[in-house]
């Protein structure tokens, strides 16, 4: 938890000198609360004794006491709300922290933490912490306090009646170390099995339509009882023991509270405390009342051993991500390319192998293109084409060998300016809730409603688009899901010809277009893109027919590379995939 002290603001500290102040106060009123009761005792001990009616001392005592009381409560609330004030701060500067942290890091981070466990510690983690925090705030500084001063204020009133608050304590000690040692170990289980809830809700929120084609509720089900069930019996487990406490405090205090009354009663009785019966009885109720602030100063002190544990765990797995070193970082010393130059891409020699994985995915990849080029990646299924492509924008870090940009090394660009001259169109049609003007400029935030709708044309949305009631502000829903996949697709491509990249990446983008519409879109796109270098990874071999160079990829190797014509004399394994998808005669025509 301290460690996280790094994310505090300056104006924290002074708060915790503050909150540290009143609290002060408010202990210390609240102990001259319990002489003033004796004081009231001894009064009419004073009235008894004299027959003198001691009215209105007790009334001024009694009025004392309402003032005592106001002030400790305003102090009380006073730090209570200064406490929490730290505590909402502090959480949310940790999740703005998280959040940019995530933000910038690689798949390779992403896939080591996993979503639903990044997900989990930017809210639950963070409000452990938030609640830890507070409760430390309070409890932390009033305990010690209270307990160290209601052991000076009973000391020397009464070594009997010490020893029986000293037995309390011990029993509370001993109770609440059991549960410390049988509890605590399972705080870090509980964070583990809150992130495998999220991924099983997540999963099958998002595949809901798979699961439910498949008919496999019931498997689906199962995953989610069983999680459900563990987390159930964990949380009973630890609900339990916490509960164990308050019986056993309330043993403790009605206890020590008995003990006091029946020993001071015996001692009164013998003349042993106080100077009459009447200080006897005032002493027995100091005593009884500052015994019960020791003990339950005790519980607070020992209870916090049990929450921080908690507190940490959430602390650790949020430091884990923060101190997190990303792998993908911008150079020293950047360089930069100068976007008026006709643009050129090469691939030396370049393999990669995933994190943890044993070898290589794709091995000795060399290929070039230039500015106005269209180059082609296909190749079965698992043959590294997207590992490819994801190369450039640096999703990942090739693991040997070089990817250039106009002679530079992609690793030498600052990674804001390698992404400018990159427009990256994913496979699965990705859009952002808002509207579709707001999903077109993302790339491009100047674009003009006249760019928009030229990209529209291209991307062969327009017709659609235009169909709609409110056109370019028709609202998009969250991840695009009230358009269909097509034209999730053609909206995506849309936008990245708004932000005119120098080198189009379309990782299988036009798989989910007809043809018609696919040949189409092509067409266009190859009119307004010849500065610009196009990447192409497809599935349909009628989609590459018209590249300049045609990669075909086997088990992550380049077996074949030349045009449509080449590659369908030379290359055997072109022109299995070619025979298979196309006819003789459209062969022939192309
Ligand atoms: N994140 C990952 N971690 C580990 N291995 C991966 C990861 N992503 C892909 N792979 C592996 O890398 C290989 C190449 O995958 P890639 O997605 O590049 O193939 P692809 O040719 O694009 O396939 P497809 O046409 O099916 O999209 C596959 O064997 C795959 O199992």
């Amino acid at each position: 938890m301290l460690k996280l002290a790094k994310y505090f603001k300056w104006w924290y500290y002074p708060l915790i000198i503050l909150i540290v102040a009143l609290i002060y106060i408010q202990i210390e009123f609240d102990l001259r609360l319990i002489d003033k009761v004796a004081d009231i005792i001894r009064s009419i001990g004073i009235a008894d004794t004299t027959g003198t009616p001691q009215t209105d001392e007790i009334l001024s005592i009694g009025l004392s006491m309402i003032l005592i009381t106001l002030v400790s409560i305003s102090t009380t609330i006073l730090a209570s709300f200064l406490a929490s004030r730290i505590g909402a701060n502090l959480s949310k500067n940790l999740r703005k922290q998280l959040y940019l942290k995530v933000d910038g890091f690689s798949l390779e981070e992403i896939n080591q933490f996993s979503t639903s466990s990044l997900i989990t510690r930017t809210s639950n983690d963070i409000q452990q912490v938030q609640m830890v925090m507070i409760i430390l705030l309070r409890m932390a500084i009033t305990a010690p306090m209270m307990a160290i001063r209601g052991v000076l204020k009973i000391s020397g009133l009464s070594n009997e009646l010490s020893i029986i608050t000293a037995i309390g304590v011990i029993f509370i000690l001993t109770v609440i170390s059991v549960i410390f040692v049988f509890v605590t170990p399972k705080f870090k289980v509980m964070q583990e099995q809150n992130d495998e809830l999220n991924l099983v809700t997540r999963e099958n929120l998002v595949g809901l339509r798979v699961v439910r084609a498949h008919n496999a509720q019931e498997i689906e089900k199962d995953k989610f009882e069983n999680i459900n069930e563990r987390i159930t019996r964990l949380n009973l487990f630890v609900n339990r023991g916490m509960q164990l406490l308050m019986p056993n405090m309330a043993l403790a205090m009605n206890g020590v509270s008995l003990a006091i009354v029946w020993l001071a009663a015996v001692l009164i009785n013998q003349g042993n405390l106080g100077q009459n019966g009447y200080d006897g009885i005032a002493i027995q109720t100091q005593f009884t009342t500052y015994s019960m602030q020791i003990l339950i100063s005790f519980m607070m002190l020992t209870m916090l051993f049990i929450m921080i544990p908690r507190g940490q765990v959430s602390a650790k797995r949020i430091r884990e991500v923060l101190n997190t070193k990303t792998k993908i970082k911008d150079p020293v010393n950047p360089k930069t390319i100068n976007k008026e130059e006709a643009i050129h891409i090469k691939f030396e020699d370049v393999c990669f192998k995933y994190p943890n994985a044993e070898e290589c995915v794709i091995e000795n990849v060399n290929f070039e293109a230039n500015m106005g080029q269209t180059v082609a990646f296909i190749g079965s299924t698992g043959s590294g084409k997207s590992t490819i492509i994801n190369l450039i924008p640096r999703f990942y870090d090739v693991t040997h060998g070089s990817i250039k940009i106009n002679d530079i090394d992609i690793r030498d660009l600052k990674q804001t300016d390698l992404i400018d001259l990159v427009g990256y169109v994913p496979q699965k049609g990705m859009l952002f809730q808002g509207d579709i003007q707001s999903n077109l400029r993302l790339g491009n935030e100047h674009a003009t409603d006249e760019e928009l709708l030229s990209a529209l044309e291209i991307s062969q949305s327009k017709e659609f688009v235009m169909a709609l009631e409110d056109n370019l502000n028709a609202p998009v829903s969250q991840g695009g899901k009230n358009f269909s996949g097509g034209q999730r697709q053609r909206l995506c491509i849309a936008r990245t010809i708004v932000k005119q990249p120098k080198i189009y990446i379309f990782d299988d983008s036009f798989s989910a277009l007809d043809y018609q519409t696919d040949r189409k879109l092509r067409r266009e796109l190859e009119k307004t893109t010849k500065n610009a270098i196009k990447l192409i990874v497809a599935q349909r071999i009628s989609t590459i027919l018209h590249a300049d160079q045609i990669v075909v990829l086997e088990n992550g190797k380049i077996v074949g590379k030349g045009t449509h014509k080449e590659l369908l004399k030379t290359n055997h394994v072109y022109q299995e995939m070619a025979y298979s998808q196309l006819s003789e005669e459209e062969l022939a025509h192309e």
